[in-house]
């Protein structure tokens, strides 16, 4: 599957996304199933593991594992397959009482694979755009299908020309 053509950028300082995880995991204190607890947080590599770290601090919650997921040979999509599982009994039979965190959700690909195997897991991205949407239970912010989010660890402060040139 290829991506669609991008009009749009959201860029994403680390305040923000420091901010908006920060969100999410208050939002998800005290409604896992066991006696409002979650038993563990897992992040999905590699853009997972910030939004699930400051969770994990935020809920207190220090059983944190990764799962790790291939969904690209090179530039070009293909079948995603986990090359790097979580620990087994952490999950569990079906994931019940996990957090399973990303940094977004897309066309829901990823997702969809790691629900296939973990179904009971709770999925928890800070953004989505609407095909990835039916994938997640909880996020912060939904933004369109034709926009690409970039993340603070993929951006560098950069010079910029004021507004009226420098060269008139
Ligand atoms: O909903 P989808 O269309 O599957 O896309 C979402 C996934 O794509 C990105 O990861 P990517 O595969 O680029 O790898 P990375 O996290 O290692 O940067 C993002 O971090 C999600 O994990
Ligand atoms: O919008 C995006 N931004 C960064 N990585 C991504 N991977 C899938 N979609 C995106
Ligand atoms: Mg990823």
């Amino acid at each position: 599957m290829t991506r669609l053509p991008h009009e749009k950028g959201f860029h994403i300082s680390w305040d923000q996304i420091h901010r908006d995880a920060r969100a999410l995991a208050w939002r998800l204190d005290g409604k896992g199933p066991i006696e409002g607890n979650w038993k563990a947080v897992v992040g999905i590599t590699r853009g997972g593991l910030v939004p699930a770290m400051i969770m994990a601090r935020e809920l207190d919650i220090r059983t944190v594992d990764t799962i790790s997921v291939k969904s690209y040979n090179h530039q070009a999509r293909t079948e995603p397959h986990v090359i790097k599982p979580p620990q087994a009994d952490i999950m569990g039979a079906d994931g019940e009482g996990v957090l399973i965190v990303d940094d977004l959700v897309d066309t829901g690909r990823t997702l969809e694979l790691v629900r296939t195997l973990y179904p009971k897991a709770h999925f928890a991205t800070i953004y989505a755009k609407p095909m990835g949407v039916p994938m997640v239970d909880s996020y912060v912010t939904e933004v369109s299908q034709d926009t690409w989010i970039f993340f603070p660890w993929d951006m560098a402060l950069q010079y910029v020309e004021p507004y009226r040139g420098t060269d008139a």
